[in-house]
């Protein structure tokens, strides 16, 4: 650690290296550079039609113990390579957790879980981690929550979430529309998707606005608009994964001039928090991408070494394989849905590759 622990009183500001300091203290070595790149282009082929893979972000809902995020990497990285034909599976690596109200709002945040707000230690470990799994060969997502982590952690994720919280947030929005990756916007928390259609809109164009520079100074950004925003379906009030909210999802890009691309959330408001909705959620959209749906171009899950959730208990150190924010899907079942999810990609491939007539009978 080479940032010394201040002492926090109101008013007190910490010292933060800049993000190049950061960058340099932890560069993005060769070999996760060319993860990166590779994944980016994956999942950029298949938001643009050019691949009929299916993009998996798949992890847990948050990572608060990085011997466990290592340790899931490494057993996701064996299924990325099994069902690479089929599948583009990036790891969710959250590090930051948006929160309704009040709560641990992620490791970025709050390396040590104790409320101590140490945000350069959370930052040092937080990239040093996925320059780690990057190294791995495992690719990385992530929900910008706060605009300025971006240029702390930019080089290293393929695939970045803008959060229902944040989707209608004009600043998140103008990120996006600078930012190297692709970005999707969820739906907002209600289920409304008009929110993210427009931030998508917003987010494709070029944009003048206040950002962190490399050397700490605040600075005009001039973007030129990013061709990869998109929309991801994570459900409200009610789901809407179902073919009939998708198929409106889509018809509202359409009537945007948008790509109609979908990826869809089996978790949030699609399992309503559940998380043994989730295999009801895949097995549905699995049969909707078997019987050809070709607007689905994603499927998120939430999944842990262990299934379900726990509390934080002030004092009581965290079980490392179960999250502490939304609950998760276990590892056995995980692996299930992706072998689901890869055979529905089969199926999909082969229907679009038979004769037009015999197709129809
Ligand atoms: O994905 C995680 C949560 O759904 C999100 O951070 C909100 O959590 P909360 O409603 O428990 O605060
Ligand atoms: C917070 C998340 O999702 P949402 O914005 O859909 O609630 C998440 O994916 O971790």
């Amino acid at each position: 650690m080479t940032v010394d622990v201040a002492p926090r009183a109101p008013g007190f500001v910490s010292e933060l290296l800049t993000p190049a300091q950061l960058k340099r203290l932890i560069p993005c070595g060769a070999t996760a550079a060319a993860t990166v790149q590779q994944a980016r282009q994956g999942v950029r082929a298949i938001l643009q039609g050019r691949s009929d893979r299916l993009l998996v972000l798949i992890g847990p809902c948050s990572i608060h113990d990085c011997m466990a995020a290592r340790h899931y990497a490494r057993r996701l990285l064996h299924l990325r390579e099994q069902w690479g034909q089929e599948l583009e599976i990036v790891m969710r690596a959250y590090l930051e957790k948006p929160r309704t109200a009040l709560g641990w709002t992620g490791l970025l945040n709050d390396p040590f879980l104790d409320g101590s707000g140490l945000i350069a230690q959370g930052l040092e470990i937080g990239r040093s981690l996925l320059e780690e799994l990057n190294a791995m060969g495992m690719p990385v997502a992530h929900e910008v929550v706060a605009p300025a982590s971006m240029s702390y952690l930019d080089d290293l994720l393929s695939w970045v979430a803008i959060g229902a919280r944040t989707s209608a947030s004009p600043v998140h929005r103008q990120l996006a529309s600078g930012l190297g990756m692709p970005v999707g916007f969820k739906n907002g928390v209600e289920g409304q998707v008009q929110v993210a259609v427009d931030a998508i809109q917003s987010a494709r164009h070029p944009h003048s606005f206040l950002a962190l520079q490399p050397h700490g100074q605040l600075g005009v950004y001039h973007s030129t608009g990013n061709p990869d925003a998109h929309l991801v379906m994570r459900g409200g009030t009610r789901p809407n994964y179902d073919a009939d909210s998708l198929a409106a999802a889509a018809a509202q890009l359409r009537a945007a001039g948008l790509p109609e691309v979908l990826v869809v959330d089996a978790s949030h408001g699609n399992s309503q928090k559940d998380h043994r909705r989730q295999s009801f959620v895949c097995a549905d959209l699995a049969a909707q991408i078997s019987a050809g749906n070709a607007a689905i171009g994603g499927v998120m899950i939430e999944s842990h070494l262990a299934a379900g959730r726990q509390d934080l208990k002030p004092g009581v150190p965290p079980a490392p394989e179960l999250s502490i924010t939304d609950a998760c899907i276990g590892w056995e079942e995980s692996a299930e849905l992706l072998r689901l999810l890869a055979h529905a990609v089969r199926a999909r491939r082969s229907r679009s590759r038979q004769p037009a007539a015999e197709a129809a009978c």
